[in-house]
């Protein structure tokens, strides 16, 4: 078998944790604890590997036991980079998160955020592809994902691939022949757009988290001032996967008139508890980090929560992808079978996940992953909300004359005094003949209205039925609602299990499924 690098380099996880693991020996300890703790045959312990067991900071001096100890390789390497990451910050600030080379577009205007927060002035991290024609007509925004940077494909200024390299191009579904492509990192990302991570210019200190809370349509709006900049009064199409589908629709919702055409994949239009509770629960290991907990987040000028991080995105990682495609691909399988079991990952499918939350732990902003995905769980199209947005935008609106907000006036949670009560009872969502959607016909009609704007946009809305983030249920939401409102040009296309399994990432990977629709659509 073909192991993959990431798996070696968990499996030699042990050695590298006694070398980082040095300053910490206990050597008045180490010869009766190696003595009761051998796991070698051989009774007398190697200085290296003794000073691995010796030093897990969690052993207590107990009595011998009946069996070795086990070795946890996962958490010494958290340890070591925690080590790293404490010699790096004595020597300077952290390094910023990038994507490499982008342009940016200053506002120097405030932005009111639809939650009451202003910010004074802010950056959108851009890049584009193709050329923008004479009439300014066929411009495309590409909305991205939760993680992504605005670099979705190579640029002369940087040649690494991007995370949709495929999908731009001359002839490829978003046709640099004919579009110019724009991309940007969303407002509250870390990759040179404004977020937490950024100086606030009035401290002149990280915001951190007075960041604040900010939503999908607030997003789209600083991204509204960058087409002003670039001269485009309207869209050719607005299009965008995950939480880019998200934001393609609320362009269109938000100002029709810009927008000519909308792919929405893997999007929603309002989001589901389900998605609210994955995401839920990201941030809450995220925020247990004590890198994160002990300084509420205001953690710029020492160690980031790398290993909530982690976490995080293993969790992350979960709702991405699907069973039957783990399946697939693991299997049962363990890394290294002619080792016993470990409590550290294991199976194929532990050292993937593993390894994806090693891979990004530090790529990413700790509070940008909060905020972020805060937002998503806020998105909702329904009428009502946009109702009570926009009165709330209506009394906020003169904190952009004075750009002051009073401190965490909206900021602390106050559970009402009237307990919470069941909405609907677990009986009637099981005798229900249609579980999906026949209980929701109310909220349903507040969706129509919601999404009334879009009804003479051609939207183009794609699902797969293997997405347990944004399930399949929720693009046909979108299209019958579209429908309702009397839409006629919307195309609706769902990928079943036979198509793909790679469940909510299907739109990173599946250039000829979802890439061939948007070819087809855009024309
Ligand atoms: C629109 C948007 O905004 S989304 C932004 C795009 N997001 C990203 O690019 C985030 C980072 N990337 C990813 O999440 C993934 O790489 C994807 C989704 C692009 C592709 O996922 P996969 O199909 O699993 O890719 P792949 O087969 O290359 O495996 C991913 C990594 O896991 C490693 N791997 C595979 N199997 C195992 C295993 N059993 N144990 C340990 N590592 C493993 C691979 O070697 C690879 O490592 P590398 O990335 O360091 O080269
Ligand atoms: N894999 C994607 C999924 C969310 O769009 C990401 O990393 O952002």
């Amino acid at each position: 078998m073909n192991i993959p690098k990431p798996i070696i380099n968990i499996l030699r996880g042990l050695p590298r944790a006694a070398r980082s693991s040095k300053p910490r020996i206990r050597t008045d300890a180490l010869q009766p604890w190696a003595a009761r703790h051998s796991v070698h045959s051989n009774s007398r312990l190697s200085a290296q590997a003794a000073a691995v067991y010796a030093t897990e900071p969690s052993i207590p001096d107990v009595p011998q036991s009946s069996n070795p100890q086990l070795a946890f390789p996962c958490l010494d390497n958290v340890e070591e980079r925690t080590q790293k990451l404490s010699r790096r910050s004595m020597s300077g600030p952290e390094p910023s998160y990038t994507s490499g080379k982008h342009n940016t577009f200053r506002s120097h205007e405030p932005i009111l955020l639809d939650w009451g927060g202003v910010l004074p002035r802010f950056d959108i991290a851009y890049e584009t592809w193709g050329a923008l024609n004479a009439d300014k007509s066929n411009a495309v925004l590409l909305h991205t994902g939760l993680s992504a940077s605005s670099h979705a494909h190579s640029t002369p200024d940087n040649p690494k691939p991007g995370w949709w390299e495929k999908f731009i191009g001359p002839g490829a579904p978003l046709d640099t022949n004919k579009y110019f492509v724009i991309c940007t990192n969303v407002l509250g990302g870390c990759y040179g757009s404004t977020g937490p991570a950024s100086l606030d210019p009035t401290s002149q200190q990280p915001y951190a988290t007075s960041f604040p809370i900010l939503t999908m349509h607030d997003m789209v709006r600083a991204q509204f001032r960058l087409l002003d900049y670039l001269s485009v009064n309207k869209l050719y199409a607005s299009v965008g996967c995950s939480m880019g589908g998200m934001q393609s629709l609320a362009a269109g919702v938000i100002d029709s008139s810009r927008v000519g055409r909308i792919v929405s994949v893997s999007g929603c239009a309002r989001s589901h508890p389900y998605s609210i509770a994955m995401r839920h629960t990201q941030r809450q290991v995220l925020m247990s980090d004590p890198n994160w907990a002990n300084t509420r987040g205001n953690y710029y000028n020492s160690l980031p929560p790398h290993q909530g991080m982690k976490l995080a995105r293993e969790i992350a990682t979960v709702t991405y992808r699907s069973g039957p495609e783990w399946e697939k691909r693991f299997g049962r399988q363990r890394a290294d079978p002619n080792r016993p079991p470990a409590l550290c990952p294991d199976f194929l499918i532990e050292t993937y996940l593993d390894h994806a939350g090693e891979k990004w732990c530090l790529e990413y902003d700790a509070n940008s992953l909060l905020y972020v995905s805060k937002a998503m769980d806020l998105f909702d199209l329904g009428a009502q909300l946009q109702t009570a947005t926009t009165e709330r935008r209506r009394q906020n609106a003169d904190k952009l004359q004075t750009s002051q907000t009073a401190p965490h006036e909206s900021c602390s949670l106050v559970l009402p005094e009237k307990p919470y009560e069941e909405q609907d009872s677990s009986e009637n969502i099981m005798a229900s003949d249609q579980p999906s959607l026949a209980h929701l016909d109310s909220a349903s009609e507040d969706l129509v209205q919601g999404m009334a704007a879009l009804r003479d946009t051609p939207t183009l809305v794609v699902g797969v039925a293997s997405d347990i983030l944004f399930p399949a249920f929720q693009q046909r939401e979108i299209a019958e609602t579209l429908r309702k409102a009397g839409n006629r040009v919307v195309t609706h296309v769902e990928f079943g299990e036979d198509r793909s399994l790679f469940g909510h990432d299907t739109f990173l990977l599946d250039l000829d499924g979802v890439g061939g629709e948007i070819k087809k659509f855009l024309g």
